[in-house]
């Protein structure tokens, strides 16, 4: 139907809006591969929202352009194998769980099985609950009803403006797995999440915003770097101490970049007399990397 299958699932450039004398968002570009789960960090008022609004044609940029699928997000039919979740819902209390999808596919103008819609609530655990009015629904299964609605006409990419700030501990981790199979059925996924081990767990790629514009980006091995492995030693000799170079070191606790051959550097260390107490890889988590790259941020 003329879309073009290997043009990535979104490329923005260069997007730019202010309200009023405010910079919202101030020269972001970003691409989303087919299948890519892009993870959108930053703290309040960076802007994240705005990228997501403008990204999907619901707030007009000052400048910038994004193209959706193959085709301009001014095209209407951009949209149509987009799924959306916006931060802040709302559903149509009157209606029932099933009548909201109903609508949602109805103003899509696409074809959607009443078997597909039963299956989609039953993805986001609301099988039961069909034919229930939506204003009885708690604020997490409303949420939960956000993501059917973003989900129920099977997009190629799936928005997700803050997709589990309502939900319990398990309903989180629900939302984990469902977009890890989102991502191997090659569904690409733009999260908006402040939950950073979330991020973390089901990301790609991350991009981080701060006032307005980008202040990193890249895959989370990038971004995080190399892992490393903490010792934690006694009776190191000068000669063992050769073996760890280089090291950070704190009383008994050695960090060094994680080595090709763990048993072999112990066995070294142990055969050099070396009290070997405690070896554990690790590596920055996302949380103290994003809190560094905000600090040092202008
Ligand atoms: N409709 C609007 N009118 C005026 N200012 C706005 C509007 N929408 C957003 N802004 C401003 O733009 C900036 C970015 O807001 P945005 O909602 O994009 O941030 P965010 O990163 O999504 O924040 P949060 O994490 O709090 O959701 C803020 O300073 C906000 O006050």
């Amino acid at each position: 139907m003329g879309q073009v299958i290997d043009s990535p699932a979104v490329w923005a450039s260069n997007l730019r809006k202010r309200y009023k004398r405010r910079t919202a968002v101030d020269g972001v570009s970003f691409t989303v591969g087919r299948g890519e789960v892009l993870g959108l960090l930053g703290p309040n008022g960076a802007g994240k929202t705005s990228v997501i609004k403008m990204m999907l044609g619901l707030v007009r940029p000052d400048a910038g352009e994004v193209m959706l699928l193959g085709r301009p997000n001014t095209d209407p039919r951009s949209r149509q194998r987009v799924g959306y979740l916006p931060e802040l819902f709302r559903y149509q209390p009157w209606l029932s769980a099933d009548e909201v999808l109903r609508l949602h596919v109805r103003l899509a103008g696409v074809k959607v099985s009443g078997e597909d819609r039963r299956e989609t609530l039953a993805l986001v655990g609301l099988a039961d609950r069909a034919g229930d009015r939506v204003g009885g629904f708690s604020k997490g299964m409303q949420q939960r009803l956000g993501l059917a609605v973003a989900l129920v006409a099977g997009p190629d990419l799936v928005v997700l403006d803050e997709p589990t700030s309502a939900l319990d501990p398990l309903g989180r981790a629900d939302v984990r797995d469902l977009l890890l199979s989102l991502k191997d059925r090659g569904v690409a996924v733009l999260l908006n999440s402040h939950l950073i081990g979330e991020v973390e767990r089901v990301c790609d790629r991350v991009m981080i915003l701060d006032h307005g514009r980008v202040a990193a980006s890249g895959t989370l091995a990038e971004l995080l770097g190399r892992r490393s492995l903490r010792l934690h030693l006694t009776h190191v000799t000068p000669e063992a101490a050769a073996l760890l170079e280089p090291c950070e070191r704190e009383g008994d606790r050695y960090t060094i970049a994680l080595p090709d051959d763990v048993p072999a550097l112990v066995a070294g260390l142990v055969k050099l007399g070396v009290g070997v107490h405690a070896v554990e890889p690790a590596r920055v988590s996302l949380e103290e990397r994003l809190l560094d790259i905000l600090r040092e941020h202008p």
